[in-house]
C-alpha cells in the first residue's frame, strides 16, 4: 500500500484554517494506518466513489469531521492524496481533475480539465503564426504535455502561450520555452514498461513518492515547503547530477536560482568527506541561506559540513588568519588615497580618469606591477591611452599601493587577491563551493572563489542572472579562470511573480548580456496571475508618504502580515523609517544588521539590500526623475563607456527591487518619473 501525497493536498491544506487542517491531518493518519493494517478505511471515514458527475472514476472521498473531505485517488493499492476542502468545494474541484500517465513519458500527471476548454477556446480563436505546428503530437507529449493540451499548445501563438504556459505542468512549459529559445529539446526517458509513473523525475515535481509514517506526518504537519520537496525537473537534476567542472545556473528573477543552490549543497553535503561552502553576496542573503538549509539538513552531523558566510565576511576572517592587511578603505578614502598619490607624483593626469582606470582595471584584476598593467586589456575603456600616459598613471597607482601597504590598508578587490594568493601556498579549505547571486562578482571575487578549492569534478556551482548585476561591471569569466562552457543551464519557470509584474519588469529591464558578451534570453512562464501594478503621481514628498501609509494599510487590512511588505527607496531611507513606523504604528526593519525574518516588523530598506529577498507585497517609493537613475552613481563617468555601465547598472537595480514583489506592487514618483519607467 502507498499513500502518496500531491503537491496540490499541500496547498489546499495550507488554505484551511488551523482548526480544520488539525481535523484534516487526524483522518488522513487514521486512513493511513487503517489502509496499512486492515487493507480498508474504518467505515466512520465514509470511503467512497464519487457520482458519475466526476470525470476520473478512481477518484474517491473521505469524510473527516462535519462537512471537511479528503479528495484521493485509488488505483490498485496505491492512494494519491489530491485536495482537501469543505464538502461543496472539494466535489467541485473534485469533479474537474483527472490522474493520468502522459502517454509517451508514462510520468503521472493531473489534469483540470475545465482549464483545457478554456484554454482550447481561447486559442482557437487566434489566427496568427502558430509556434508549435510544425511538432508532431506525439514528440509534444514526449516533452510532457499532457495529451489534452496537445491542441492548445498546437495553436499557442506569440501572443497568447503565456497563458497556455501558467496552466501547463511546469516541466512542459520549461521544454516548449526552450524549444521557442531554438534550442534541441531532448525528451526525457520514458517510464520503463511495468514501472511506477509516480517514479519518473517529472512526476516528482507533483507527487512526493516515498511515504512512510514519518514522512507523511511532516507533510500534514506543513514541514515540507513546497521548495523543500516538489522540485521541478530541472532544478532537480541540476542539484544533483555529478559535474565535471564549474556549472553555471541562470534564470531571470524568482526561477529558483537560490531554491537550486540550497539543494546543491544539500546533496553534496550526504557526502561524508565534504567540507562544503555555500554563500551569497551579503550578509543578509547568507543568513537566509543558513535559515533555510537547516530545513533541508536537520540532522546537525550533516548540517556541521556546510559553512554559510557571505564573501565579504569570509575574505576577511581568512585574511585576518593569513596576517594579511585587512583593514579596508572606503569609496571616499579610496579617492583621497589616489588623490595624494597624484599630488606625490605631480601628474597632470585628471583625477576622474585615474578613478575610473583604478575602479575598472587596476583594483578589480589586483594589477601590481608595470608589466602587468602595460599588457592589461582595455576592452570596454571609452578613453584610449597612449604608451607615455599609461607610464604616467602607473606611477600614480603604484605610489598608491604602496602608501597602502605602509599603512597596513587594503581594499576589497585587493584583499581578495592577497588572499587567494596566500591560499595557493596552503591546502584548499573547501571541497565543494555553491556561491548564489554570483552576477556581482567581479574578477577579484572569482579569483578568490577560484582558490577556495580544488579544480576538478563537483568543484564550483554558480547561480548567477546578469540581468541583476547591480555592483560590477560586466566581466568574462573565462577571463578569470571559471569555464562552464557546456555546464551551463537555465532555469524557466518563475515561482515568484506574477505574470503582471513580471511583464513590467521585463519591459524596464530590457536586454540583457551573459558574462561572456552574449544575448541572455530572458522568456519565463509564471505560475499565477495578480493584480496590475500600479504607478502613482505625487507633487510632494509628505503626499507621498500619505500614500504609501495608505497603500500600506489596505495590504494590512486585506490580511497580508507585516513581514509580508516591503517599501524600496534608491537612496538609504534615513528618517523615513521613523515616519512610517509612526504613521502605521508598526515597527519598521532596515535590515541593516544580520536581516533575520521578523514576521512582524514591516521592511523599509534600499533597492540594494531588496537583492535576493522577497515579500508578497512591495512599493518602490520615490522613483522618481533626479533620483533614479541616482545622480551619485553617474558621477565621475565621464568616459561614455563608464557612464553606459552605470546607467545600466541603475536599471537593473530597478528591476532586482521590483521582481521582489509576489503579487502587489506599487511605484510612487515625486514630479517626474524616472526615465526607465517610460515604457512605451
Ligand atoms: N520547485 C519549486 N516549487 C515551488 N516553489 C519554488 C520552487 N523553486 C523555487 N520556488 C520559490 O520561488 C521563489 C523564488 O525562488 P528563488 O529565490 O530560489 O529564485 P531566484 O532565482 O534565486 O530569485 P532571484 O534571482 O530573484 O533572487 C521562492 O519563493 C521559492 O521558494
Amino acid at each position: 500500500m502507498r499513500l502518496i501525497p500531491a503537491r496540490t493536498f499541500q496547498k489546499s491544506i495550507d488554505r484551511l484554517d488551523a482548526q480544520s487542517q488539525q481535523v484534516i491531518k487526524t483522518t488522513v493518519m487514521d486512513l493511513y494506518f487503517d489502509l496499512a493494517s486492515q487493507g480498508k478505511p474504518r467505515a466512520s471515514l465514509r470511503f467512497h466513489k464519487l457520482d458519475r458527475t466526476v470525470q476520473d472514476p478512481g477518484i474517491r472521498s473521505v469524510s473527516a469531521s462535519g462537512d471537511l473531505r479528503v479528495i484521493l485517488h485509488q488505483s490498485g493499492d496505491t492512494f494519491v492524496l489530491l485536495h482537501a476542502d469543505h464538502h461543496d468545494a472539494a466535489y467541485d474541484w473534485a469533479s474537474r481533475r483527472r490522474l493520468q500517465a502522459n502517454p509517451v513519458t508514462g510520468a503521472m500527471q493531473l489534469i483540470d480539465i475545465e482549464e483545457i476548454t478554456q484554454v482550447v477556446t481561447r486559442q482557437v480563436t487566434h489566427t496568427q503564426t502558430f509556434l508549435f505546428r510544425e511538432h508532431e503530437p506525439s514528440y509534444l507529449m514526449s516533452l510532457g504535455v499532457p495529451e489534452a493540451y496537445v491542441d492548445a499548445v498546437r495553436h499557442a501563438t506569440t501572443e497568447n502561450f503565456d497563458t497556455l504556459f501558467g496552466v501547463l505542468p511546469d516541466e512542459a512549459s520549461d521544454r516548449l520555452l526552450a524549444l521557442m529559445d531554438g534550442e534541441l529539446v531532448l525528451p526525457p526517458v520514458p517510464v520503463p514498461t511495468g514501472g511506477d509513473p509516480y517514479a519518473h523525475p517529472d512526476a516528482q515535481r507533483h507527487f512526493r513518492l516515498t511515504t512512510d509514517e514519518r514522512d507523511l506526518q511532516q507533510a500534514l504537519d506543513g514541514r515540507w515547503e513546497e521548495w523543500t520537496v516538489f522540485l521541478h525537473p530541472a532544478q532537480r537534476h541540476l542539484a544533483e547530477r555529478a559535474q565535471s567542472g564549474p556549472v553555471r545556473v541562470t534564470g531571470s528573477a524568482g526561477t529558483g536560482k537560490t531554491v537550486v543552490a540550497l539543494h546543491r549543497a544539500a546533496h553534496l553535503a550526504q557526502r561524508p568527506d565534504a567540507r562544503l561552502l555555500l554563500t551569497s553576496y551579503s550578509r543578509t542573503l547568507a543568513t537566509r541561506l543558513a535559515e533555510k538549509l537547516t530545513l533541508l539538513l536537520p540532522d546537525p552531523r550533516t548540517r556541521e559540513r556546510v559553512t554559510v558566510l557571505n564573501l565579504h565576511r569570509l575574505a576577511l576572517q581568512l585574511a585576518r588568519d593569513f596576517h594579511l592587511p585587512h583593514q579596508q578603505l572606503r569609496d571616499d578614502e579610496v579617492t583621497g588615497a589616489l588623490t595624494r598619490a597624484a599630488h606625490t607624483v605631480g601628474t597632470d593626469l585628471p583625477l576622474s580618469f585615474l578613478r575610473a582606470e583604478w575602479n575598472a582595471i587596476i583594483e578589480p584584476r589586483g594589477l601590481r606591477t608595470w608589466e602587468d598593467y602595460r599588457a592589461a586589456p582595455r576592452t570596454g575603456r571609452g578613453v584610449p591611452l597612449g604608451a607615455r600616459q599609461r607610464k604616467a598613471a602607473w606611477t600614480v597607482f603604484e605610489t598608491m599601493q604602496a602608501d597602502l601597504r605602509a599603512s597596513g590598508q587594503t581594499t576589497w578587490s585587493l584583499l581578495c587577491h592577497d588572499v587567494a594568493d596566500a591560499l595557493a601556498a596552503r591546502p584548499f579549505p573547501f571541497t565543494h563551493v555553491v556561491a548564489d547571486e554570483t552576477q556581482d562578482l567581479g574578477p577579484a571575487e572569482l579569483r578568490l572563489l577560484r582558490a577556495l578549492t580544488a579544480t576538478g569534478p563537483d568543484d564550483l556551482f554558480l547561480c548567477a542572472d546578469p540581468g541583476q548585476r547591480i555592483y560590477r561591471a560586466r566581466h568574462s569569466w573565462l577571463s578569470s579562470g571559471i569555464d562552464v562552457r557546456g555546464r551551463s543551464s537555465r532555469l524557466r519557470i518563475n515561482y515568484r511573480t506574477s505574470r503582471e509584474i513580471r511583464h513590467v519588469a521585463d519591459r524596464v529591464l530590457g536586454d540583457v548580456r551573459s558574462e561572456e558578451d552574449l544575448p541572455e534570453s530572458r522568456r519565463t512562464a509564471n505560475r499565477f496571475s495578480g493584480p496590475v501594478p500600479q504607478t502613482q503621481r505625487y507633487d510632494t514628498r509628505a503626499a507621498e508618504l500619505a500614500g504609501l501609509t495608505h497603500w500600506i494599510r489596505d495590504r494590512l487590512a486585506s490580511g497580508l502580515r507585516p513581514g509580508e511588505v516591503a517599501v524600496f527607496t534608491r537612496a538609504r531611507p534615513g528618517d523615513r523609517a521613523a515616519a512610517l513606523q509612526a504613521a502605521l504604528d508598526l515597527p519598521v526593519q532596515t535590515l541593516e544588521g544580520d536581516g533575520a525574518h521578523r514576521p512582524d516588523h514591516l521592511t523599509l530598506t534600499t533597492m540594494h539590500r531588496a537583492k535576493g529577498l522577497e515579500f508578497r507585497a512591495v512599493a518602490i517609493s520615490d522613483a522618481s526623475d533626479g533620483v533614479l537613475p541616482s545622480p551619485t552613481a553617474l558621477r565621475d563617468t565621464e568616459d561614455p563607456a563608464d557612464r553606459e555601465a552605470a546607467l545600466q547598472q541603475e536599471r537593473q537595480l530597478l528591476y532586482v527591487a521590483l521582481t521582489r514583489a509576489r503579487e502587489h506592487l506599487l511605484v510612487t514618483h515625486v514630479g517626474e518619473p524616472s526615465p526607465f519607467l517610460d515604457l512605451n
